[in-house]
């Protein structure tokens, strides 16, 4: 068992955090409606359900896989606003969803965590990004220890996640979220994937921080009967309606009122799980009158009482502002308001903080990517210096100036944890993505020049110093643009998709580039392209590195060589009017362009996200 005492947990007063001891956070659902899909594919889900969950429960949403419980718990997490009618109170007033996302948590199912971080560098960081510069960081510290002390995780410290056992994954999943001690916490099946002893050991630390005041709402699977017991109230979905809402010992004595007896050494929830499945006929519908759809809580020996609000507290969630925050960019009116008005902003820390947070947490992940990293600086390497072999001393050779011209151009997210991180308003989106272009810099640096410096030389090219730097100029830029390329699809789609699409929606772009096709040979309806294009850009960037119409004529080991004058080249390829600094220029935008693109394909994910 874990060494679990939240009773007295109170992980600090200060003004940051968000539960304050002794306040009590009641949520209350009415007449609940969630339809997906427009016109004919509009699908109702949930059907005009109620249901109160309240603080110092642990309230359990169960119902057989697709009855809607996830869309429930996402509805009331505030995570889903399309499509829904019926109104959620906390209180007993109307839930606004800035200030309530700001008092709540959310736990995935899945532990989309950092693998490469320790346990203690990813409570920090969470600490800084959640808490800010407000707290002290000996308050953190302190906050720290005291939440791995209640997890359970003070073993594992200084272990790296990739290491930790599934319930200690868990955990500390958990953990991260209580760092700003939530007043509500919701967490998508828990215990999906854990043993029964770390379900338990989960299910137990649940009970404790409900226990300690908060209000807890899980949904979960087929809980085995001990599991079951540490539960305070139960919410029974069937079909998208309430079919049992009340105490864990009353839900026997419902059915039975209902006529269906749960059969000895029969899991109650399997009974009524399989109730709700239809496995005993078409009474679903009589319990969920028998409920009024949520509407009343049953107790046995008393008759169902009203799941009535409580009388509205003042607990700071009935702030003026309507809107929903989400994201960041649609609240900057908002939080100038809010700092004049001293109300607290969106996010724990100031955003130039929030990004050098982020940095400092990426470059740790990536550095210890060492399997990774060194693959790709090998592969760099051992590539180069095939290239430079393959084109051997050709770089002054009129007879090889396509295969050098050819050789020259062509050498040229961890998103579900920021959806998770992003949703729990850790960090603004905006700081996220300025942190993870900062932290690929270096990197689009350095490998475009391990890799040239062998080729340059191998291969004989100019040996000058300008010539080399504009190459390198562009093939950095080149990489930056590629990046910012992979980066979009990546955001924009999944994996698979991103990773298809990625390299065909560059073919067109590659057809004019100016290598494969001349300019003066593409339509003219087309000739725009061009300059969409970055590989155009980077054609006309090397190109001109290396050739240009003074340059003193190249070796000619035949009777005769069209192109020793490189000034010819450059007419072949209508170079001659070309700047490599307006080639330069064209990256840099195509760069800037590129990134914008992917910020909103990200904003764009994100909103729509549940
Ligand atoms: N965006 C959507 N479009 C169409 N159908 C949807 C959408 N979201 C949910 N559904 C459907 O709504 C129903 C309820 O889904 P939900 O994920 O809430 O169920 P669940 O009870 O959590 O199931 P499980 O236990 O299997 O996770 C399912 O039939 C699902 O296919």
């Amino acid at each position: 068992m874990l060494p679990v005492n939240l009773d007295k947990w109170n992980p600090g007063t200060s003004t940051t955090r968000k539960y304050q001891e002794g306040a009590s956070f009641d949520l209350t659902f009415r007449d609940l409606s969630y339809t997906t899909g427009k016109g004919k594919n509009a699908k109702q889900i949930l059907h005009q359900i109620s249901g109160s969950f309240k603080s110092g429960h642990l309230t359990a949403i169960l119902g057989p896989s697709g009855a809607g419980k996830t869309s429930l718990m996402n509805i009331l997490a505030g995570l889903k606003k399309g499509g829904i009618e019926g109104r959620v109170d906390v209180n007993g007033a109307k839930r606004k969803f800035k200030t309530f996302r700001k008092q709540s948590a959310y736990v995935t199912q899945q532990d989309f965590l950092l693998k490469n971080l320790t346990v203690d560098e990813y409570m920090t960081a969470a600490a800084h990004l959640k808490l800010g510069k407000k707290v002290s960081d000996k308050e953190k510290k302190s906050t720290i220890e005291q939440i791995l002390k209640t997890l359970g995780l003070t073993n594992t410290q200084q272990t790296r996640v990739k290491r930790l056992s599934g319930g200690e994954c868990k955990r500390l999943s958990i953990g991260l979220e209580l760092i700003d001690n939530p007043a509500i916490l919701f967490l998508d099946e828990p215990t999906s994937g854990l043993d029964s002893s770390s379900s338990l050991q989960c299910v137990s630390l649940l009970r404790d921080i409900a226990r300690s005041g908060r209000t807890v709402v899980a949904t979960i699977h087929q809980p085995n009967s001990r599991i079951l017991d540490l539960f305070d109230h139960l919410y029974i979905v069937a079909g998208g309606s309430c079919m049992y809402q009340g105490p864990v010992d009353s839900l026997v004595p419902y059915l039975q009122t209902m006529g269906l007896d749960c059969p000895n050494h029969h899991n109650p929830t399997d009974f009524a799980i399989d109730v709700a499945s239809g496995e005993y006929g078409d009474v679903v519908s009589r319990l969920v009158s028998g409920i009024e759809n949520g509407s009343r809580i049953y107790q046995e020996n008393e008759s169902a009482s009203s799941a009535s609000p409580a009388l509205s507290h003042d607990t700071g969630f009935y702030e003026e502002d309507e809107c929903d925050t989400m994201l960041d960019g649609s609240s900057k009116k908002k939080d100038k308001k809010a700092k004049k008005t001293g109300k607290g902003l969106m996010y724990g820390a100031p955003f130039h903080y929030q990004v050098a947070i982020l940095l400092g947490r990426t470059w740790k992940t990536i550095w210890r990517e060492k399997i990774l990293t060194t693959m790709r600086f090998t592969l760099h390497i051992c590539i180069a210096f095939l290239m430079g072999m393959l084109y051997w001393q050709i770089g002054d050779e009129a007879d090889d100036i396509f295969n050098n011209a050819g050789m020259i151009f062509f050498i040229t997210l961890e998103r579900e944890v920021l959806v998770r991180e992003h949703l729990n308003q850790w960090y603004s989106l905006k700081a996220y993505y300025l942190a993870k272009t900062l932290a690929d810099i270096p990197f689009q640096i350095v490998f475009p020049t391990v890799y040239l410096i062998p080729i340059y030389f191998m291969s004989n090219q100019p040996m000058s110093i300008e010539s080399f730097s504009m190459l390198l100029g562009i093939m950095i830029s080149m990489a930056l643009v590629g990046q910012g390329v992979g980066l979009f699809f990546g955001a924009a789609f999944d994996i698979p998709v991103a990773s298809y699409f990625a390299p065909i929606s560059c073919i067109p772009f590659l057809i004019v580039s100016g290598f494969i096709l001349k300019f003066n040979s593409i339509p003219p309806y087309l000739s725009w392209l061009t300059h969409l294009s970055f590989l155009h850009y980077g054609f006309e960037g090397s190109m001109l590195s290396l050739y240009w119409a003074e340059r003193p004529p190249l070796s000619c080991s035949q009777a005769y060589c069209h192109f020793r004058y490189p000034i010819k080249f450059l007419e072949q390829f209508d170079l001659t009017n070309k700047s490599y600094y307006l080639a330069l220029v064209g990256m840099l935008v195509s760069f800037v362009v590129i990134r914008v693109a992917a910020y909103f394909a990200l904003r764009f994910k994100l909103r729509h996200i549940g």
